[in-house]
């Protein structure tokens, strides 16, 4: 069981006088595999899924962008598979605790493609001759009034034909199926070990710091920003991941 597991995440499991917001801090980064793990319901599926992806769409002399990079799980997933030459990935994030583990973990791995990792927040990145840009659960993350800025900012960056994959928790307009989603992917958190008081209070930590949209909101900003077509191309429970693809 992973409970048993030194790094298992075990950080909302004692009852909690006061429930301070969720940050990407050192105890998270000690954590995080096991908990992005027993969190997000096809995560491994989806890591693997972007190294086909980077084989398909990455052109030579380009560069891959993972912003939100976390420990470079998307990024070590494209280098092992690029096949190309010339290329570079950038891999971006604004915690410092997590950039300083993903720099341990990139340098133990022995890839072809040069990978240059960054503290920097996705806010002031600039994207150039982008074949493919991921961000991996990270959008959700960023106060709603930036996204448009971001994405805009990732269109103009990529190169014709070149690709987004975003990953997002999201929300549905439909009430009932929301709650049904929700209550589903409780019961996957269960299955994975983490109890009630778990749930409920990694729930509260989230609150206004994790912002769920829908995918109609997603399509329709992916959309506005220049992406003729995003639509999902993986989707388990309350969790999807979409592709959109710059025009050539
Ligand atoms: N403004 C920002 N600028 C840069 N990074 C940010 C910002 N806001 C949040 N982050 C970073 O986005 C990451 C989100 S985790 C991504 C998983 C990874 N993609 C993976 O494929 O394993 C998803 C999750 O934990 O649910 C964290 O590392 C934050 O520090
Ligand atoms: O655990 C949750 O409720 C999530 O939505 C997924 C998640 C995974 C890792 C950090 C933050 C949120």
């Amino acid at each position: 069981m992973p409970i048993d597991k030194p790094n298992a995440d075990k950080l909302f499991s004692e009852p909690m006088k006061q429930i301070d917001q969720f940050t990407f801090n050192k105890s998270v980064v000690d954590v995080f595999p096991d908990m992005i793990k027993r969190s997000v319901p096809g995560y491994t599926t989806i890591i693997g899924m972007i190294g086909d992806l980077a084989e398909r769409f990455t052109q030579p002399n380009t560069r891959c962008y993972d912003l939100g990079c976390s420990l470079g799980a998307a990024t070590l997933a494209m280098r092992r598979r690029i096949g190309v030459d010339g290329c570079e990935i950038v891999a971006i994030d604004n915690s410092q605790a997590m950039i300083d583990q993903c720099s341990k973990l990139i340098a133990r791995d022995h890839g072809a493609t040069h990978v240059d990792v960054n503290c920097q927040d996705v806010l002031d990145v600039h994207i150039s001759n982008a074949s493919i840009v991921v961000l991996n659960f990270t959008l959700q993350f960023i106060a709603q009034e930036h996204r448009h800025t971001i994405l805009k900012n990732i269109y103009r960056g990529l190169n014709p034909g070149g690709v987004l994959i975003m990953s997002e928790k999201v929300a549905f307009e439909d009430q009932s199926h929301h709650e049904l989603m929700i209550d589903l992917y409780h019961s996957f958190k269960k299955v994975n070990g983490y109890s009630d008081l778990e749930i409920s209070q990694k729930r509260e930590a989230l609150e206004n710091v994790l912002i769920p949209e829908t995918l109609t909101q997603h399509r329709q900003r992916l959309k506005a920003c220049g992406f003729a077509d995003a639509d999902v191309w993986f989707q388990c429970f309350n969790f999807a991941s979409i592709i959109a693809q710059k025009p050539l």
